[in-house]
């Protein structure tokens, strides 16, 4: 049977390679001249980067009319240098396409060698016949080398098809098998059934034919093992990685998946049949799959392009030990590991822990800074003098981020969070140190009716990337989350980000910060500082050179006496519930065990539930309470601390409106920040007999 070859048969070109494209019908010839600085309107800015027409045109389409600075940086050495990448910027800089970019390139470029490289050059149309028959052989070569590929390819993707699948999985298949509108031009359109189109390298191409709006350069050649893989420290950001760089390779038919644990194992094997040319993976799964045989996988070490992402946090000791024996497999042999083009990036790869500062002379900083990128270049296999790229500041955080505080004592923390999240709505991330702490937080706040979701490593994958989606989909949501979700998440338009308590290092700050004031928007984080968290917090600010303080966050304390009897309410319901419900889930616990052992239960080890009637009563008591909460609830927060009727001089009920700018909570910080500035005495002078009045109070 003759195979038809129409949506395979491509064309693609680089700055040293010129193909000419031959058909019966129709002979294009292009000239020499780079296609990746064809000209795009409005895309000017990434001129000189190398970036390929099709990634260009995809740019476009974001409109992503320039590159942020990392990917200025990093594009040029990548790309046309071909070195070892370490890269270090700020949260929210574009870090994700200052490697996805290179990689898409050196994906296309490799695979036009691979297609130049089948000795089959013929152009004349007498010889046709016989190089079509070459070509075909080669191509069913590859076929038959690589399992499910090819035709097999559509028949899998039907079948798959028609099972429920998840989005990203639906996702993965429109993309591999590209729609027409995109994968037809006009050149291709006139390859008809049994004919093929034919690669040779010539002089002097005329490009002209790619400035149409057609899909000009997909390379669908399938290859024998994954030729990128991009190693992520989360299954979320595994899947948003894989997104991202979709979406930059839309028009090149490089097909891009996700392999994370959590989800089905069955659809990763299948999507893996299909040979997608970059794996974005979470090392557990993908060192799973490697284990059980995975064909595609079988010669992991093959894989050409490497890159670990968030790479201080996967070094981070005891956390991947799937990692690191990822990375011995893979570098096992000197030579391939030689032939690899590596990038390692994080926000905080040269961040280290100053030592006291007496002793913290620059030397001695520097040391330690190069120790950290040594000890990382040695694990992770890069070749000897990588290109070292650090735009990250001094200070850590991203410039366009407002840092303020809130000091109390730990019974206030959930005054001060209810506070802030009623006085000032908005997308609002919350992180904790512990999944306790958001179990409790998530009870107290779906009391007040805040509406809380909550994220952290002991949930079901699903649930998790629902969550996300759902906190997404909510301007004015609430994420309550462990620091699974601090590290690379690019949630749209976060607002603030609370640190309900302080995290345990630096790093950690840097990156919960960092999922608000993303891609030169500002935003705002607050920490919540209890007597616990000090040393913590003094710990942050030396390590960031922030000498000063932060400021701290502006409170209208007329409010507070209200929230807290709200909040203690919530608590005391929770208290109530929560006492209850463990009791009966240790109960049915141990009854489930006995009945399984076949033994009989000791009554002694049950807890006291109380009879029936004792049960009643404490149902009603929580409701109750409930309805208590309820009716304090549906009264406004902004009228409820006004004591009596406030008519005005026309008789009407005064209402109490905040103004767009009383609720926001950055402008509010600024503006503190600027009076401060302005008159440091008088404010302060202010803000002292305003704390003793309270304090009187
Ligand atoms: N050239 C560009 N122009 C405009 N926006 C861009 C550009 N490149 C990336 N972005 C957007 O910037 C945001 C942040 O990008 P990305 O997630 O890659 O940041 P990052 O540096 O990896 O952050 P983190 O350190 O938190 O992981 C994303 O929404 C991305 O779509």
């Amino acid at each position: 049977m003759r195979r038809r070859l129409t949506e395979n048969s491509r064309i693609y070109t680089t700055k040293h390679v010129c193909c000419e494209l031959t058909t019966p019908q129709k002979k294009i010839k292009l000239t020499a001249q780079d296609a990746a600085e064809d000209f795009i309107q409005g895309m000017e800015s990434w001129n000189g980067l190398n970036v390929p027409h099709e990634v260009l045109r995809a740019l476009r389409d974001l409109k992503f009319t320039e590159p942020t600075p990392i990917q200025a940086q990093v594009l040029p050495h990548a790309i046309r240098d071909r070195l070892d990448i370490i890269g270090a910027a700020e949260t929210g800089s574009g870090k994700t396409l200052a490697f996805g970019i290179p990689l898409i390139h050196s994906i296309l470029q490799y695979k036009t060698r691979e297609a130049r490289d089948i000795p089959n050059t013929a152009l004349d149309e007498d010889e046709l016949q016989s190089s079509d028959e070459s070509f075909k052989e080669e191509y069913e070569e590859f076929n038959v080398s690589a399992e499910g590929q090819g035709e097999e390819r559509k028949e899998e993707i039907a079948e798959d098809n028609d099972e429920e699948l998840d989005t990203d999985e639906r996702e993965d298949i429109s993309n591999e098998m590209p729609d027409d509108e995109e994968s037809d031009s006009d050149e291709t359109n006139i390859l008809q059934e049994g004919e093929i189109g034919l690669v040779k390298v010539i002089d002097n191409a005329d490009f002209t034919w790619l400035d149409n709006d057609h899909d000009s350069a997909k390379v669908t050649l399938p290859n024998r093992s994954p030729l990128a893989l991009v190693l992520e420290p989360t299954r979320e950001l595994a899947i948003q990685v894989r997104d991202h760089i979709k979406a930059v390779a839309k028009y090149t038919g490089i097909q891009v998946a996700a392999i994370v644990g959590g989800l089905s194992q069955q659809k990763q094997l299948r999507i893996l049949k299909r040979c997608p040319e970059i794996i974005v993976a979470t090392p557990g799964r993908l060192w799973e799959l490697i284990q059980e045989g995975e064909p595609y996988l079988s010669q992991v070490e093959e894989v050409r392009y490497l890159v670990v992402d968030e790479a201080d946090r996967m070094e981070e000791k005891g956390h991947f030990e799937e990692l690191s024996k990822l990375l011995e497999l893979i570098n096992v042999d000197e030579k391939k590991r030689k032939q690899r083009q590596t990038f390692v990036f994080s926000a905080t790869l040269t961040m280290v822990l100053p030592g006291p500062r007496r002793v913290m002379k620059k030397k001695r900083q520097n040391m330690a800074e190069n120790q950290k990128l040594e000890m990382l270049m040695g694990n992770i296999g890069l070749k000897e003098r990588p290109k070292v790229i650090d735009l990250t500041l001094k200070t850590g955080t991203v410039s366009t981020l407002t840092e303020a505080k809130i000091n109390c004592t730990v019974e206030e923390k959930d005054y001060y969070l209810y506070y802030f999240l009623k006085l000032h709505p908005g997308r609002t991330l919350v992180f904790t140190n512990s999944k306790d702490c958001i179990r409790r937080l998530m009870s107290i706040f779906t009391l007040l009716k805040c509406q809380p979701l909550s994220l952290h490593a002991d949930m079901h994958q699903r649930q998790r990337l629902k969550n996300l989606e759902r906190f997404t989909a909510n301007d004015k949501g609430l994420l309550l989350a462990s620091d699974v979700a601090a590290r690379g998440l690019d949630i749209p338009n976060v607002q603030h980000v609370i640190h309900y308590q302080v995290p345990h290092t630096v790093e950690n700050y840097v990156h919960r910060s960092g999922r608000t004031a993303r891609a030169s928007k500002e935003g705002l984080s607050v920490m919540i500082i209890g007597p616990d968290d000090t040393k913590n917090y003094r710990k942050i600010m030396h390590a960031l050179n922030k000498d000063d303080d932060l400021p701290m966050f502006p409170v209208e304390h007329q409010y507070m006496p209200e929230i807290k009897v709200r909040v203690c309410l919530a608590r005391q319901i929770d208290t109530k519930e929560y006492r209850f419900s463990k009791k009966k889930h240790q109960n049915n616990w141990f009854e489930k065990a006995a009945k399984e052992m076949d033994i009989e239960l000791d009554e002694e080890l049950l807890n006291d539930l109380g009879d029936t009637q004792e049960q009643t009563q404490h149902k009603l008591e929580v409701k109750q309470l409930k309805a208590a909460l309820d009716s304090m609830l549906s009264k406004s927060l902004m009228l409820t601390h006004l004591s009596g009727r406030y008519p005005t001089k026309m008789g009407k009920l005064q209402t109490f409106q905040r103004t767009q700018d009383d609720q926001d909570a950055l402008k509010r910080v600024k503006k503190q920040k600027l009076s401060h500035k302005q008159s440091p005495l008088m404010d302060r002078n202010k803000s002292h007999k305003r704390n003793k009045k309270n304090k009187q109070k």
